[in-house]
């Protein structure tokens, strides 16, 4: 499981996480919504050491993640695969030198043993006969599902997705989404999806919580969120114009 408590932070005078408290489950898939510039993203870096709170707790299965030493956070980011927002591919890499480059950096396995888990890792996010290609050959769909191989190829515990459909046309999206949901049964990991595709992300969500002014201001199920009286949740899933939510 993953627990924030109380977790503040501020970039200057800005305050972004206000007093944030969450309990992520273990194997879930759980989404993370709200307006832009909300502090989403700033949320799943602290969930992976990348930022550190000014106060509160974040723990990783039990484990506090602060203040820890360089080799102790390493291994805790090992628990983790991620797939950021534009897939974040080495350009200067082929498709099989990126999915290969984590097996290659954290593991002492053999070259034919790589090859053959970077090989069923693409098979798994149906692509085949890529492994030679390098990304600007590929396109945003086939970019995004590269990236997914290489966050599931060391098997991690947890995967965070960053807005991982921003930009695709809807039957990409649909094909992304189906494919987290089907790697995520395959592997069991525990998934953490930033996302603003809604109504879609309440089909693949398990958990849905949103976020707002720096709190976490409803947290449930997809029927409940979607269920929800609270005003600023009402208008923010139907996009309407009108309520509490400002347009800036
Ligand atoms: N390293 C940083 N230094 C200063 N400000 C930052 C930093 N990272 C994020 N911010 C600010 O924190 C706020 C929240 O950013 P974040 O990217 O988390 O929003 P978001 O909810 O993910 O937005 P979007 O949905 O548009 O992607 C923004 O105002 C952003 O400018």
């Amino acid at each position: 499981m993953i627990k924030l408590t109380d977790v503040h932070k501020s970039f200057g005078t800005q305050k972004v996480l206000n007093g944030l408290d969450l309990e992520i489950p273990e194997g879930m898939i759980t989404a993370i919504i709200g307006p832009s510039g909300e502090g989403k993203s700033v949320l799943l870096k602290h969930i992976i050491g990348l930022l550190q709170p000014d106060s509160g707790r974040i723990e990783v299965d039990g484990e506090s993640i602060q203040g820890l030493r360089r080799s102790q956070l390493n291994r805790i980011r090992e628990k983790f695969g991620m797939l950021f927002q534009n897939a974040a591919l080495f350009d200067s890499m082929s498709v099989f030198e990126n999915v290969a480059f984590p097996l290659q950096e954290k593991t002492k396995l053999s070259g034919a043993e790589i090859r053959r888990r970077v090989l069923s890792a693409l098979e798994d996010v149906g692509l085949k006969n890529v492994e030679n290609k390098f990304p600007d050959e590929l396109s945003g769909g086939m970019k995004k599902r590269v990236g997914l191989a290489r966050a599931v190829v060391l098997n991690p515990k947890i995967i965070l997705f960053d807005e991982p459909t921003t930009g695709l046309d809807p039957v990409i999206k649909r094909a992304i989404h189906h494919l987290i949901r089907e790697t995520h049964a395959k592997f069991g990991f525990t998934a953490v999806i930033v996302s603003h595709e809604i109504p879609e992300i309440f089909d693949i969500a398990q958990n849905v919580a949103m976020l707002y002014q720096g709190k976490i201001l409803q947290h449930g199920t997809p029927e409940e969120i979607q269920n929800s009286t609270h005003p600023v949740v009402r208008q923010f899933i139907s996009g309407s114009l009108d309520g509490p939510i400002h347009m800036v």
